[in-house]
């Protein structure tokens, strides 16, 4: 594997969760394929899980791993021909080309601005260190995508699923701030191309964009969309139509207890945290037996390990 910034840098799906399960089951098995190879990850963003669980991946492999906070660095500047007179003091051709004279793996997390739409979705940030960096891109999550988030997730349905195709709901719900699209985008990619009934529900306005939900049924009514449902995957988006926007806080949208028992069959709960306690979802869902979240964050440092192992591989 070259980079790892979508769904579409995966030609195996099945192969590539068996390799994360087959890792969780012996963690060192593969200790030493990283041997004197470096991991360079920068975070433009802040990350608990993302951080901890590829630098703890890329160590279990056997790797170096240095992370860096990127936000505190040079600002970065991405326009082809920029004159470089105002605020930022370093173009991303020398960055990218530099971080790769350290670096065998570059990791980065990005989060879109949520001003311009067409920028964010041209995802600037990590296509300019895929084309001017020498080193391959994993995406730690970026302005439209979290897909190492996503594979973890897959493995986690697949230990989880009581029968061969089971029915995902990705519900969106309330936050008191605007949040990317990218961890539900990612997550219907990649359900797309897993064996599950997939569902998504939000309120009107808040409809994912059409490269994602292309064939993916969207209902409005959360109850409908619940009924019959195993695992339910909350988060909140902002609006993709009117960029960026909050258009609801409604309550009504709120992950409870009764949902899960009386609306959905029972299901998992998943969501990919952080998440706001009594504003996303009650302390009762979370709290409750169902609740697999933290056994879905566990599986991002399989997931990751077996991301790394693999573009190792292509090295
Ligand atoms: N990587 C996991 C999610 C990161 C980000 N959430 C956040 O920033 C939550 C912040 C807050 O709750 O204030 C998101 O939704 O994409
Ligand atoms: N789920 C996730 O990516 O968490 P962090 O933002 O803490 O990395």
């Amino acid at each position: 594997m070259k980079n790892f910034t979508s769904a579409k840098d995966v030609t195996d799906l099945a192969g590539l969760v068996q390799l994360a399960r087959d890792i969780k089951a012996d963690p060192f098995k593969f200790r030493d394929a990283g041997k004197e190879k470096t991991m360079v990850l920068l975070f433009f963003n802040p990350s608990l899980r993302t951080r901890l669980s590829t630098e703890k991946a890329a160590l279990n492999l056997g790797m170096q791993v240095i992370s860096m906070n990127a936000d505190q660095g040079w600002t970065l500047e991405f326009e082809e021909g920029a004159i470089m007179n105002a605020g930022s003091a370093e173009h991303v051709k020398e960055a990218a080309a530099v971080v790769s004279q350290y670096a065998d793996i570059i990791g980065i997390r990005t989060f879109p601005g949520l001003k311009d739409r067409e920028k964010d979705y041209s995802e600037q940030v990590i296509e300019a260190f895929k084309k001017y960096a020498s080193a391959p891109i994993i995406s730690l999550e970026s302005a439209t995508r979290h897909p190492l988030q996503s594979l973890a997730d897959v493995l986690t349905i697949e230990e989880f699923k009581k029968k061969d195709r089971p029915k995902v709901v990705v519900s969106w719900a309330p936050h008191v701030r605007a949040l990317p699209q990218a961890v539900p985008n990612s997550f219907v990619e990649w359900m797309k191309i897993a064996n599950v009934d997939l569902v998504v529900t939000n309120p009107e306005g808040y409809e994912l964009a059409d490269e994602f939900m292309d064939g993916v049924q969207l209902e409005y009514d959360q109850q409908k969309a619940f009924a019959g449902a195993d695992f339910i995957y909350a988060k909140n988006w902002s609006s993709y139509r009117e960029y960026g926007q909050i258009l609801s806080q409604d309550e009504t949208w709120r992950i409870t207890q009764d949902k899960m028992v009386n609306w959905a069959n029972n299901a998992y709960f998943m969501h990919c945290l952080p998440v706001r306690r009594n504003v996303v979802v009650e302390d009762a869902v979370l709290d409750g037996p169902n609740s697999i979240v933290i056994k879905q964050a566990n599986n991002r440092t399989w997931a990751a390990q077996a991301v790394v192992k693999r573009v190792l591989e292509g090295l």
